[in-house]
């Protein structure tokens, strides 16, 4: 059956027939569609037979292959010892050699297990981690000087600062504090108050820690007294929730003590006031969605229906109907997945027929391996005799990366693609030397790319078949606009690109740039929308008790949410002051921001991943595309600004079919994205009151704590001052016993200052916020224009025959120019002519001779200068091993193709002449 089918679709491509890419497929030589067949026929497992195919097998797109040397099926398993159906008939010893090394052998029993069962809830419980840092800890800069440098740790610091505080607890007895707090921030550390200590240094709240404890006043009373959560009074009335946040979701009895009241929050929001409001503008935002709807659908290329679902469709849709070779196949089914999630379903074979796609997925749906198993796949059968780089995965964040990167090294695992990873944070030389050796594949951050790209000799972008964008919408904002135009200019414009995001935009102005060819748009879900496995709670928090905050999260993380907890924060240094809170409160927390090292961020999510630390509190670094298994709960302790940037944060958790929770403290600057969040969710919306007592009793531990917390960053910023003397030092050391050596290194270059870079940031928070409809403070985009080299995103090929014309007009005007002045030599002076040498006022019609002269030795040194570019292009790719020329075979060789080029033409036009 399955047969019968893929013969009947093979010439019927699922996509539409007008689509831009056809033009890649109509290039697949003969080989490679045979390759593909055959990897479809001999991939299939037995227990595939049943399944029906939805696209067509020999319509894959193959990675550039116009060379004699496609790899067949065969040829790949045999290149990793995997067994072929005939096993005698496998690669040779010399083959194998020139093939790759020998990756993990693929068992020849393997079959495709598709009776796995819901494997999304095994992975998510942490079946298949996609996180493993080896490789990343491994290029981390210096990293075995870095646990040195790091052995008096923060952690250290609260360890020893909670010791303090015990011993001086066994010293002085427990004086009561009053419930209320006057003056906090004048508390002596020994007056602990209430709040003692256990042997095992843990802070007891003695009065009425126990949830139990009915003996407590009323919770409004207390709240109203504390003013830090409790009734929903006045403030919120604009928005409407007053009644309904009166209402009592559990009974009495479960309210009473001291537990927080979790009611529902109404969603009048979505009408009222703002409707009106909004009708006003109906008439032109008809106008304006028309007007787009048109461009859309010109832009993009029409969506190809989801295939109808049969009765029962989870036996339909498996890996196995992908047709994929059977190497990933076997690392799929390692990786613990049976089924294919459903933008895995409905975006591989698009992908795998080379179509541009635009693909939005609620988060935690599994887009990495919806752009990674078709490049994969795709890879096996790239012509091998000239190693080169054909695919580039950019990321917004190096911790995403990490991630993407060790994902891509698990499914490639029985095959001989290579992967580097080019993010910040790890080692340049180490990247430099991988990418000499042309991986198959780059997974890179924008702005280290582009340092590889000016500053690693030879590498170049000229050879990029597929292009990934992860996290689109964040890479497409301003902030990285520059380092994007840059990248895609130096990406040939044939390739493949590929964007995802789970708030993937669609507007055509942001797309045009990346110079899309009719791409397929996949909107799975609406991308303001989040799973409904998703609790959605918010906490508010009164203007005037915003410093209430940190109690109000050591509440929260003591009583309620105690494990697997991600805290976000707006500023690093929040999150590191909490980090020191929670430390000496005695709960394990490790932080994440761009204030540490690379090697402590790594250390962080693995200590987190790992539950050695119950909470992780981080910025926003941590908001987009981290997979951590068995998230339980996402705090947003801070708002975040944007919806989108809410809708990453929450998507930490409930992912992979697995439920959670996010809970917001929503300030009264916060409403803007309180509202958008309540009327995109289409469950229950939660509103938490955490009782006004219990408030208190953590704003006094706050209070007492923020002397010892302060101790312990004034030591830290002291050993940090002595950590940046003792490198000083050595830095002036290796001055001195290296200076030739230092002095001789190529300089970096970079295609913006650091004012540019700043300056780009600016302009992308503040085009961000009046997106939002915020005040916007225009920033001057002031910016020296990027100077960028001009022939920057053309082929090789066509760079040196646009080189080889431009050459040949500066010859051209060279030669008429000196003709012209050789006949004005000859003629006879005019009598009234004023010699040369005499000096001319400047100015119009002052100019006369000088200026000619000027301008023909500027055009002359140009002409010169313009030879010398192309040249040295030339030898440097040709110092790399010329690793690209596999890929343009028709461009022809290097320098001396290209000088041929120029004196062809010129003996032309002599000839003309
Ligand atoms: N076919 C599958 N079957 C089971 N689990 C899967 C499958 N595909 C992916 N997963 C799991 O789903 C989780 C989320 O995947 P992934 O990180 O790719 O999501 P995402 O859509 O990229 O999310 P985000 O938008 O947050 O980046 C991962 O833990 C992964 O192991």
């Amino acid at each position: 059956m399955a047969a019968s089918k893929s013969k009947g679709g093979a010439n019927k491509p699922a996509t539409p027939k007008s689509h831009g890419k056809q033009a890649v497929q109509k290039t697949t030589p003969k080989g490679a569609a045979a390759a593909a067949a055959a990897a479809a026929t001999k991939a299939t497992p037995k227990s595939a037979s049943k399944a029906t195919p939805k696209f067509d097998p020999l319509s894959i797109g193959t990675i550039e292959d116009d060379e004699d040397e496609t790899q067949t099926y065969d040829k790949v398993l045999a290149s990793f010892g995997a067994d072929s159906d005939d096993e005698e008939g496998g690669a040779t010893e010399k083959e194998k050699k020139k093939l790759g090394k020998k990756k993990e052998h693929v068992d020849s029993e393997f079959t495709f297990e598709l009776s796995g069962g819901d494997l999304l809830t095994e992975v998510g419980v942490g079946g298949a981690s996609y996180w493993d840092f080896r490789a990343a800890k491994a290029a981390v800069k210096g990293a075995s000087e870095g646990y040195d440098v790091e052995a008096n740790s923060i952690e250290d610091m609260i360890a020893r600062k909670r010791l303090q505080l015990k011993d001086r607890k066994k010293e002085t007895p427990s004086v009561k504090v009053a419930a209320k707090i006057v003056e906090p921030v004048e508390e002596e550390v020994e007056d602990m108050g209430d709040v003692e200590m256990d042997a095992n240094g843990n802070f007891i709240f003695k009065d009425g820690d126990d949830e139990d404890d009915a003996d407590e006043e009323d919770d409004e009373d207390e709240n109203e007294e504390s003013g830090a959560e409790g009734d929903v009074s006045q403030d919120f009335e604009d928005v409407e929730l007053d009644q309904d946040l009166q209402m009592e979701v559990d009974s009495e009895d479960e309210l009473s003590g001291e537990e927080d009241q979790v009611t529902i929050a109404p969603k009048k929001l979505q009408q009222g006031q703002e409707d009106d409001e909004d009708e006003s503008e109906d008439e032109t935002s008809k106008m304006e969605d028309i007007v787009n709807e048109k461009r859309k659908a010109a832009f993009f290329a029409p969506t190809p229906e989801p295939e109808a679902k049969s009765a029962d469709s989870s036996s339909t849709d498996t890996f196995t109907n992908f047709r994929l070779s059977r190497p990933i196949l076997k690392a799929i089914s390692d990786m613990g997945y049976s089924k294919p999630t459903p933008i895995q379903v409905r975006s591989i074979p698009l992908s795998l027929q080379a179509h541009d796609l635009c693909v939005s997925a609620q988060t935690g749906s599994g887009k990495t391996l919806a752009f990674l198993i078709p490049i994969i796949e795709r890879l096996l059968f790239r012509p091998k005799t000239i190693p080169a780089t054909r695919v580039l995965i950019l990321v917004p964040t190096r911790e995403l990366g990490v991630q993407c990167h060790s994902v891509a090294l698990k499914l490639s695992k029985y095959t001989d693609i290579s992967w580097s990873l080019c993010v910040g944070g790890l080692s340049s030389k180490v990247q430099e030397a991988e990418l000499k050796k042309r991986p198959d594949g780059v997974i890179a951050t924008p702005g280290r790319l582009i340092d590889h790209l000016h500053n690693s000799q030879g590498f170049t972008l000229d050879g990029i078949e597929i292009l990934v964008i992860d996290e689109a919408d964040r890479i497409l904002e301003d902030g990285f606009s520059d380092e994007l135009d840059e990248i895609i200019k130096a990406t040939p414009k044939s390739r493949q690109t590929m964007l995802f995001s789970a708030t993937m935009t669609d507007k055509i102005d942001d797309l045009t740039k990346l110079s899309l060819a009719r791409p397929v748009r996949l909107f799975v879900n609406k991308a303001t929308s989040l799973t409904s496995r998703l609790t959605q709670e918010f906490v508010r928090v009164r203007a005037h008790k915003e410093e209430s905050k940190p109690a109000m999260l050591l509440a929260l993380c003591s009583r309620t949410y105690k494990e697997e907890v991600v805290v976000f924060f707006r500023s690093k240094a929040a999150a590191h002051y909490m980090k020191v809170l929670f430390g000496l409160c005695g709960l394990n927390a490790a932080e994440l921001h761009g204030n540490l090292t690379q090697l402590q961020r790594l250390e962080s999510l693995e200590s987190f991943r790992d539950k050695k630390a119950s909470f992780l509190l981080c910025t926003d670094l941590a908001s987009r595309g981290l997979d951590i298994p068995g998230i339980k709960t996402v705090i947003n302790y801070d708002m975040p600004k944007s919806y989108a940037t809410y809708i990453h944060r929450c998507g930490r958790t409930a992912r992979a079919n697995q439920s959670g929770v996010a809970v917001s403290f929503v300030g009264e600057a916060d409403r803007a994205v309180l509202k958008m969040a309540m009327k995109a969710s289409t469950d229950e919306v939660q509103h938490r009151v955490i009782p006004g007592k219990v408030v208190t009793r953590f704003e006094v531990k706050v209070a007492e704590l923020k002397h010892p917390a302060a101790e312990v960053l004034q030591e830290e910023k002291k050993e940090k001052e002595i950590r940046g003397l003792e490198m000083k030092v050595k830095k002036m050391e290796n001055m001195a016993n290296f200076e030739d050596e230092i002095k001789g290194r190529p300089k970096k270059s970079w295609f913006q200052t650091a004012a540019d870079k700043e300056k780009a940031k600016l302009l992308g928070t503040e085009k961000h916020m009046a997106d939002m409809g915020l005040k916007r403070k225009i920033v001057e985009d002031t910016r020296a224009p990027i100077k960028r080299g001009k022939f920057d995103g053309l082929s090789r090929h066509k760079k040196r025959v646009k080189m080889a014309r431009e050459d040949d007009k500066k010859e051209l005007a060279l030669q008429s120019i000196s003709a012209r002045t050789a006949k004005k030599a000859s003629r006879p002076a005019r009598l009234a002519t004023i010699p040369e040498s005499s000096s001319k006022p400047s100015g119009p019609g002052g100019a006369g001779g000088a200026k000619k002269k000027s301008a023909f030795a500027v055009e002359s040194s140009g002409v010169r200068s313009k030879k010398r570019g192309p040249k040295d292009a030339s030898t440097s790719s040709n110092a790399s091993g010329g690793a690209n020329s596999s890929l343009a075979p028709k461009s022809g060789g290097g320098a001396g193709k290209k000088k041929k080029i120029v004196s062809k033409t010129l003996s032309k036009h002599k000839r003309r002449k």
